[in-house]
């Protein structure tokens, strides 16, 4: 026995005589390792100043795959996929196996290795304030041994990422993101609308779907050209008309999540580049009725009380536009930003100038086509004699398409709603319906069609000059130029 040990100590290097241990001890006993050969990882939601961290996110979902019936101890929920979602607790851990190796998850929490922390703290000098418990910010800790740490970081947290990826690509359940107390909070992004069920001019909606396609196409041009690869879009128009809807038509058709930004709860210009940093590639974000918000108004229409107001704002215009261009610099992954508004004349031109807002997109009041696509989505019909009727009262009227959509709501039976709506109308032409169409309040200049503007030039080009536009070629990407586009395209 002597013998054989110096034998194994002379021909067997140290740390391959350890590895060759530790698999002996997690065959026998089931540990991974020696505790002294221990490695452990942490994986924080939010990663030092860089904002979230997308090996956590990659983790989150990856972890559940992993659970088996060894995990005793889950947390399981349901939003608004068919399954029934599972996530492991605190003090919990999974176990995977990657090549040949162990590795064991637990999730916890910040606060709990804070908490920690002051209690050793406080045992040698004096108490440090412990977090609350929204301070609590979850995070992962991977342990494996010393011996597998090249191939945990060449290639086990690689695969995680590039599995979170792929999933991302081909995922079904979008994510809609709010802020709440400044922290994003995720739900199921449940809106059903896609640009089949969006009431619009059928031209207006081709081109959107170009756009957006030639957008994620173009990649390797943007980054040829030295442009950030983002685009931006102003949708604007009376209330009821689908601005909400067609922003979810887009996050469905290029399965993005949806960050929606309320700038009321914004407190500094800090709190603002932070919200932002915070959010994932893949995303749309959104601003609705940016004309809400005195900051971003225009100001040679403001008066001198307005001006009074807007200086005790808390954050500015400045820092919105240098968080927004922020935003796109600092990606090198497709982003979308959406402002919505009601008054695009009310807004700070510096916000929608191109580069800014590439396209301007009008939506106004329900058209004959657009009448086509509810009573299909809402009665399920295609063609009805009663049709020719309602396209003649449309044609003289501003009626918003959610006001259509309403009366379409009414009753199953398609004779009836069209027979009543046909009344509403004629009640609505007489002007004495006793119902104000939402669309007439509205200040905007009110246009039969759906218009589209493209700017893409530094800037405005006065009206006269303004021309209708060609759509490109999408398949030639080297023809790109932003300057070919034209200035304005109404249907
Ligand atoms: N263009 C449209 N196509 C299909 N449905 C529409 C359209 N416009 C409005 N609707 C219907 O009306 C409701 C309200 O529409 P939506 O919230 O998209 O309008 P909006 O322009 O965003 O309004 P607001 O400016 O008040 O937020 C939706 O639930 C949808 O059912």
């Amino acid at each position: 026995m002597m013998l054989l040990q110096t034998a194994i100590n002379q021909f067997i290097p140290v740390n391959v005589r350890s590895y060759i241990m530790s698999r002996l001890k997690s065959y026998f006993f089931g540990t991974v390792a020696d505790v002294s050969s221990l490695v452990t990882l942490t994986i924080p939601e939010f990663w030092e100043n860089m904002g979230r961290n997308k090996l956590y996110d990659a983790v989150k979902e990856y972890l559940p795959s992993k659970i088996s019936s060894a995990n005793k101890n889950l947390r399981v929920g349901m939003g608004g996929g068919k399954k029934i979602a599972m996530a492991i607790e605190g003090g919990e851990s999974i176990v995977d196996v990657f090549d040949n190796i162990k590795l064991t998850w637990t999730c916890s929490h910040q606060k709990d290795q804070q908490q920690q922390a002051s209690t050793d703290f406080f045992s040698r000098r004096q108490p440090i304030p412990s977090p609350t418990q929204s301070d609590a910010r979850p995070m992962y800790v991977l342990s494996f041994d010393e011996n597998d740490r090249e191939k945990v970081m060449d290639s086990y947290l690689p695969h995680i990422v590039n599995k979170y990826n792929a999933m991302k690509k081909g995922k079904k359940v979008l994510k809609h993101y709010t802020r709440t107390s400044g922290v994003w909070q995720s739900s199921v992004l449940e809106h059903p609308a896609t640009f089949d069920t969006v009431a619009m001019e059928p031209e207006l909606k081709n081109a959107i779907i170009d756009d957006l396609d030639r957008f994620l196409r173009r990649k390797s041009f943007y980054k040829r050209v030295g442009k950030a690869w983002k685009r931006g879009y102003l949708l604007y128009g009376p209330p009821g008309t689908g601005k909400t809807s067609l922003i979810a038509a887009m996050a469905n058709y290029l399965k993005f999540d949806v960050y929606d930004l309320e700038l009321s709860g914004v407190h500094s210009n800090a709190d603002l580049m932070m919200s932002l940093r915070n959010t994932c590639n893949r995303s749309i974000l959104v601003v609705e009725d940016i004309d809400c918000n005195s900051e971003v108004q225009d100001r040679s229409r403001e008066d001198g009380d307005r001006a009074l107001k807007r200086q005790f704002k808390r954050f500015t215009l400045s820092g919105l536009l240098n968080s927004i261009d922020g935003l796109w610099t600092r990606s090198s992954e497709e982003r979308i930003i959406v402002f919505t508004t009601n008054h695009k004349d009310q807004i700070d031109p510096a916000l929608l100038r191109p580069g800014r807002m590439d396209m301007h997109i009008n939506l106004s009041f329900c058209t004959v086509n657009g009448f086509r696509i509810l009573a299909s989505n809402y009665l399920d019909v295609q063609s009805h004699p009663l049709f020719e009727p309602i396209d003649r009262l449309l044609k003289k009227l501003q009626v918003t398409p959610a006001v259509v959509a309403e009366e379409l709501m009414k009753d199953d039976d398609a004779d009836v709603v069209l027979s009543r709506f046909i009344n509403f109308l004629e009640r609505k032409e007489m002007g004495g319906d006793g119902m104000k169409d939402v669309g007439d309040e509205n200040e905007i200049p009110l246009c039969r069609s759906n218009k589209i503007e493209i700017e893409d030039d530094e800037t405005k080009i006065p009206p006269s000059r303004s021309k209708k536009i060609e759509i490109e070629d999408e398949d030639e990407d080297e023809d790109f130029n932003d300057d070919e586009y034209e200035d304005e395209y109404e249907f």
